[in-house]
């Protein structure tokens, strides 16, 4: 089967503090800030119009990916696709194409309840070009925004859903301790030369997502970014590290909605035709200590 989707195009996250998310992802990280006339937020890391939309709301979590495919026909093949494994496939039409600035789109959800959407035709800003706020550049193009981390209970049939009827690719799994004494298997799953544009870990915490994960161009703009973490008194959920599968060098910071921002630079490009499925037993060669967050009701300056 040949994949249709190309790369992770554009997340959209609830959040419900637009001024701590807007001093976080522009001071600290260097994420473009663009409020729109709806009360929602665009976040641009490059020339896409959009990358993170921010919607303002309670539950401090993921909206909605959306995924990106070539064309219009890929579109159609991709919900012809779907509709055949039994999945509701909705087109929500010119007007929601028009806010989410792609030509067209779809809108599904994965066994977990998770909105999915899959575009094509994203609207470039050609004479607005990207200025990062902190001066950092990020690694998108074919291989997309980055990488999100979703919990879920029922791992097989999301790998089912995602490889068999999505067409990933399975990259590897890690075997992991997040409380020790209870093993678990986080499975990396990738739709072009990122090593995993999604990654499935079988967590019960209250939030669908775990972590957005974003990579800069250069190993400096995460150094710069960390000191700035560190100079301000952002929590970080894990210290600066190397990660033991995609070799990518990051730390944790956490946002304002109470899940991590991954922030990274030098993932690893996966070769398919010599990409082997490994299985590792370490989350990282080094680094990525894990920090208990800070207690709710201290009296903070955010
Ligand atoms: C291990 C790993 C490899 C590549 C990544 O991009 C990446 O984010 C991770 C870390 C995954 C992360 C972890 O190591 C500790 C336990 C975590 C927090 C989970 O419970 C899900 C994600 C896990
Ligand atoms: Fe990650």
């Amino acid at each position: 089967m040949t994949s249709q989707i190309e790369a992770l195009g554009y997340v959209g996250l609830e959040v419900s503090d637009f001024s701590a998310w807007r001093a976080f992802i522009t001071d600290k990280l260097g994420v473009h800030w663009s409020a729109r006339e709806d009360g929602t937020v665009d976040l641009r890391l490059d020339q896409y119009a959009t990358r993170l939309r921010l919607h303002e709301g309670p539950r401090d979590d993921l909206a909605y990916t959306g995924w990106e495919v070539k064309d219009a026909s890929a579109l159609d093949e991709l919900e012809t696709r779907l509709e055949k494994s039994g999945v509701l496939v909705e087109r929500p039409g010119i007007d929601v194409a028009s806010d989410r600035r792609v030509n067209d789109l779809i809108r599904f959800t994965d066994p977990e309840g998770n909105i999915h959407e899959a575009f094509y035709g994203p609207l470039q800003r050609t004479n607005d070009p990207f200025v990062s706020p902190t001066g950092a550049q990020f690694k998108t193009g074919r291989q997309g925004l980055g990488h999100v981390v979703l919990s879920c209970n029922d791992k097989p049939a999301m790998l089912e859903f995602f490889l068999g009827t999505l067409g990933f690719r399975l990259s590897d799994h890690i075997r992991t301790e997040v409380v020790p004494g209870r093993p678990l298997e986080i499975s990396f799953l990738r739709c072009n030369g990122r090593h995993h544009s999604l990654a499935l870990a079988p967590v019960r915490i209250p939030k669908r997502i775990v972590h957005l994960m974003i990579e800069t161009v250069t190993i400096d703009d995460v150094g710069r970014a960390l000191d700035r973490c560190l100079s301000s008194g952002t929590h970080l959920t894990f210290t600066l590290g190397r990660h033991s599968n995609d070799e990518m060098l990051s730390f944790y910071p956490l946002t304002p909605s109470g899940f991590d921002l991954e922030y990274g630079w030098g993932g690893l490009e996966v070769d398919d035709e010599s990409w082997h499925v490994l299985t590792h037993d370490t989350n990282s060669a080094w680094g990525h200590i894990y920090q208990r967050p800070p207690k709710p009701n201290k009296t903070e300056t955010s």
